[in-house]
């Protein structure tokens, strides 16, 4: 172990030199790296990679950058003061510029290559050599890996410049989806869902690049003008952004007889995700193919929590490729994601997306995932026939297993103690043909109303008197279904710990990012701060303006209700 990592870090005086020195690449170079790639990190145009697990790319600073966010609560768990985020060589490394790092920290940076699979199917037309060998991290780059107290940290910049994975692109994230990103992984962190994490944000007052976008007041389903926006380089933080396509990019080579070290790099790959993401959970001492059971068994777990707690949120992911799942199981990539307002189990805000990638969709999507990262590791497995077996039946539990999860996802939010299936349905029912707001619904059930009028704030419809009477029988039932043995108060308190009173909305945020745009960050900072204690009640002024229906005037509205992909 580096003698740096025993280093005490304290919250008021640690520097960009202190944080450089808890720097470890030991996991890192551990594992192979392109043979290919440039010794200074200049590798920006869309190449090839055959082989190793990362190419060292040095980012490419945005111009004159300006502080925009950065998280408190990161900072306070790495023991960061918050005035560290406005020092100069924090905003020059986290805008990019790593050409000044102090040791042992270094001046370049890695991007990874990933395999794309799309519910379930294997894509390669997506990489521009039609080989699979060119796509991957097209502007995510990350410049850190450091052990502070005692947890390791992967620090990635998004939109930190072109790299070999670029396919042509600019290399670049907006202000507005960096912001989007920025805030709703705050967000699901204190929604207790886990999630990569925001580290900070930083936008370019001179360089902007051109993004298809809407005109205002546009109901158009694509982007209908061409729009000039600042870039922006938001710093993401996790333990690793391994995915699972990147396990599937070194399997499908083994597969192809790629190259003569394609499956010692599959085999190095999988003993990397367990010592990043997985030490805890697994025997160091058992062997590759037990670990590989135990290592599908902790993430089946982990995977099949998440997606419940994506519903329990309302969370529409969007997107949920394999090169969008990441291995650790936590909630990766807010491009075309939404949060449901009108509940609608169909729901999906990005116009690319599908059914298949719907709101309640999700279990299945992440069930095609999941399978995908099987078929990706059941190689490893051959010489062993116990460990198949037990490989396969965590294999094929998954769908049992994420429906025990959902149901008591759905308990949870009831305030049940066991879920009577009929009775959601019936609400399930009730909530589509009433139109009703999905979270503040579930809040105005935390009070445990007598009748309809403790959930009406929920109704985009007045309901007709025999809607009405249904929710009266509704309410009766679940009324008598709840215990409250030890009070009404405790059933309530409990069900406010899980159903939050405040959640994303997207005309609440567009307003956020196109004020950040013109260089003020006031709307941005209030949302950081309304989203981040989302089970709160706050004050009643914050009551009024985000505890509140969608208006009718952002149904339909483009890059409000749907957006095309997120730039
Ligand atoms: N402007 C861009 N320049 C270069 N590559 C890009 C750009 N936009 C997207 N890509 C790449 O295209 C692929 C698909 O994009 P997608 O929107 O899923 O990812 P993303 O939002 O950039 O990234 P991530 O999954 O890292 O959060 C990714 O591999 C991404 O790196
Ligand atoms: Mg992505």
């Amino acid at each position: 172990m580096n003698k740096h990592h025993q280093k005490e870090t304290s919250a008021t005086t640690i520097t960009l030199k202190d944080l450089a020195q808890l720097a470890d690449y030991s996991l890192m170079e551990s594992l192979n790296s392109d043979p290919q790639a440039t010794t200074n990190g200049e590798d920006h145009e869309p190449r090839q990679v055959f082989s190793g697990h990362y190419v060292p790319v040095k980012p490419t600073p945005i111009r004159n950058p300006v502080y925009v966010a950065h998280s408190k609560a990161l900072f306070q768990t790495l023991a960061f003061d918050d005035s560290l985020a406005l020092t100069e060589d924090f905003i020059r490394l986290f805008s990019g510029d790593v050409s000044h790092v102090p040791e042992p920290m270094r001046q370049t940076g890695w991007a990874t290559g990933y395999a794309l699979s799309i519910f379930g199917n294997e894509y390669t037309e997506q990489c521009p050599f039609q080989t699979g060998n060119g796509y991957g991290d097209g502007r995510a780059i990350s410049v850190l890996e450091a052990v502070i107290n005692g947890q390791r940290w992967e620090m990635q910049l998004k939109g930190g410049g072109r790299t070999p994975y670029c396919r042509g692109a600019d290399g670049r994230a907006v202000l507005r989806s960096s912001i989007r990103e920025f805030l709703a992984q705050e967000h699901m962190h204190a929604l207790g869902v886990p999630t990569s994490r925001s580290l900070c944000l930083f936008a370019s007052q001179s360089e902007r690049v051109n993004r298809p976008w809407y005109s205002d007041d546009s109901h158009s389903t694509d982007p209908d003008v061409l729009v000039s926006e600042p870039v922006a380089i938001s710093t993401r933080v996790a333990p690793s952004f391994l995915r699972v396509g990147q396990l599937e990019l070194f399997s499908r080579r083994v597969r192809n007889n790629a190259h003569a070290k394609a499956q010692e790099e599959l085999e190095m790959l999988l003993l990397h995700l367990i010592d990043r993401e997985y030490q805890h959970d697994i025997n160091k001492e058992a062997s590759t193919a037990n670990k590989l059971v135990a290592l599908a068994g902790a993430f089946r777990h982990r995977l099949t929590s998440l997606v419940a707690d994506w519903l329990r949120v309302g969370y529409c992911q969007g997107n949920f490729n394999s090169d969008n799942c990441a291995a650790g199981g936590f909630t990766l990539d807010y491009g075309p994601f939404g949060f449901c307002e009108r509940f609608d189990p169909v729901f999906q805000p990005w116009t690319g997306g599908g059914r298949h990638f719907s709101f309640l969709n999700q279990p299945l999507a992440a069930e095609k995932n999941f399978e995908t990262f099987c078929t990706t590791l059941a190689p490893l497995l051959v010489n062993d026939a116990d460990a198949e077996t037990q490989f396969n039946e965590i294999r094929y539990g998954f769908s049992a297993l994420m429906e025990e999860k959902i149901e008591e996802m759905w308990a949870a939010k009831l305030g049940l103690d066991v879920l009577d299936s009929e009775l959601l349905l019936q609400l399930l029912k009730l909530m589509v043909q009433t139109s009703v707001d999905y979270t503040i619904f579930f809040r105005q059930l935390s009070h445990i109303p007598d009748d309809i009028k403790g959930v009406q704030k929920s109704f985009y419809r007045t309901p007709s008197s025999e809607l009405q009477e249904q929710w009266s029988q509704w309410l009766q039932t679940w009324r008598t279904q709840i215990n409250t043995d030890q009070g009404i108060e405790l059933v309530s308190n409990k069900m406010k710990k899980v159903n939050p009173k405040y959640i994303w909305r997207e005309w609440l945020v567009v307003p956020a990012y196109q004020q950040a745009m013109k260089g003020d960050f006031t709307l941005m900072h209030e949302l950081q701060t309304v989203l981040t204690e989302p089970f709160e009640e706050q004050s009643k002024e914050i009551e009024e303006k985000y505890y509140h229906l969608r208006p009718p005037e952002f149904f339909q509205a483009g890059g409000i209700s749907h957006y095309s992909c997120s730039s």
